[in-house]
C-alpha cells in the first residue's frame, strides 16, 4: 500500500460535530484509480469520513492531503431537494452537471450525452420521465448513483450505495464502479455489505471513530476482526 499511488492522505484527522467529538486521530491512505470500502458499526463514523473528505465537515486536529484538485461527488442515500421539487429522473442526473455549468439551461449537447450515459449505465433510461419522488427506494438511489457520475468527478465519495436494493441493482452499481476506476475515477464507498467490501481494492475498517484495520480485504476482514469490531458471534 505505502508503494501504491495515493489519492487521498490523512494524518492524525480528528474530526466531528458541535459536541460530539467522532474521527479519533486517522491516519491512512485512499489509493488513487480504486475502490475503497469503509466499514464499521452503526456510528463508527463512516458517513463522517466521507463528509471530511467531501468538504462538509471540518477537522479538528491532523491534515486531510488530495493529491490533486480535481473534483468531488458526494452521493449520499437521500438528496435534500428530490421530495421537494417535482424532478424527473432526467432532470435529477442533470443536476450532476450543475457544477460545470450555471443552470440546466444552459446544459451542453455534451453535457446531455453524459447525462443519457450515466442513466444507461445504471440501467434507469425507461424511468427518465418519472417523477424521482415516486420511484422506489432502489430506482431512486440508482437514479442518485447516475447523478454522481454525471458529475464526472476524480473522487466519488458514496454513503450506502447499495443498502436497500436487490441483488440485480446491488450487481449494476458495484460493476459500474468497479468499471470507473478503470477510467480514472477514484473510489470510496461507506457500506454494510461485507461481500461488496471484501471485493474492493482497499478497506478501512472503523470502530468507534478510530481506524481499526487498513489494506487488503482479504487480509483486513478476518473471521477475528468481524467477531471483534462488531461485537457478535458470526451466523454460519
Ligand atoms: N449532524 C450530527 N450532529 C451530531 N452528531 C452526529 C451528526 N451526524 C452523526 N453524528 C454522530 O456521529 C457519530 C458517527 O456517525 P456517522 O454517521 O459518521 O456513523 P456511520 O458509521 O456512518 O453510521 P451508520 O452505519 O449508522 O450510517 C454517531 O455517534 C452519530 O450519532
Amino acid at each position: 500500500m505505502r508503494d501504491r499511488q495515493w489519492q487521498v492522505r490523512f494524518d492524525g484527522v480528528s474530526a466531528g460535530y458541535a459536541n460530539r467529538a467522532v474521527l479519533d486521530q486517522l491516519t491512512l491512505q485512499i489509493p488513487a484509480f480504486t475502490t475503497t470500502a469503509v466499514v464499521g458499526p452503526n456510528g463508527s463514523g463512516k458517513s463522517t469520513l466521507l463528509g471530511v473528505i467531501a468538504g462538509v465537515i471540518r477537522t479538528t486536529a491532523g491534515r486531510v492531503e488530495r493529491r490533486s484538485e480535481g473534483s468531488v461527488a458526494l452521493v449520499t442515500q437521500r438528496s435534500r431537494v428530490d421530495d421537494v421539487l417535482p424532478l424527473t429522473v432526467r432532470d435529477a442526473v442533470a443536476m450532476g452537471r450543475w457544477g460545470r455549468r450555471r443552470g440546466w439551461w444552459r446544459l451542453t449537447r455534451q453535457d446531455w450525452a453524459v447525462v443519457e450515459a450515466s442513466m444507461e449505465r445504471l440501467g434507469i433510461t425507461s424511468l427518465a420521465h418519472r417523477q424521482l419522488g415516486e420511484l422506489s427506494g432502489g430506482q431512486r438511489q440508482r437514479a442518485l448513483v447516475a447523478q454522481g457520475l454525471a458529475q464526472q468527478a476524480e473522487l466519488l465519495l458514496l454513503d450506502e450505495p447499495t443498502t436497500g436494493l436487490d441483488a440485480t441493482a446491488q450487481r449494476i452499481i458495484t460493476e459500474v464502479l468497479a468499471e470507473v476506476t478503470g477510467e480514472g475515477v477514484t473510489v470510496l464507498q461507506a457500506t454494510h455489505d461485507l461481500d461488496a467490501a471484501a471485493s474492493a481494492g482497499h478497506l478501512l475498517l472503523l470502530r468507534e471513530g478510530r481506524l481499526w484495520g487498513e489494506g487488503d480485504p482479504r487480509k483486513v476482514l478476518t473471521g477475528d476482526a468481524i467477531d471483534e469490531v462488531w461485537g457478535l458471534p458470526r451466523r454460519v
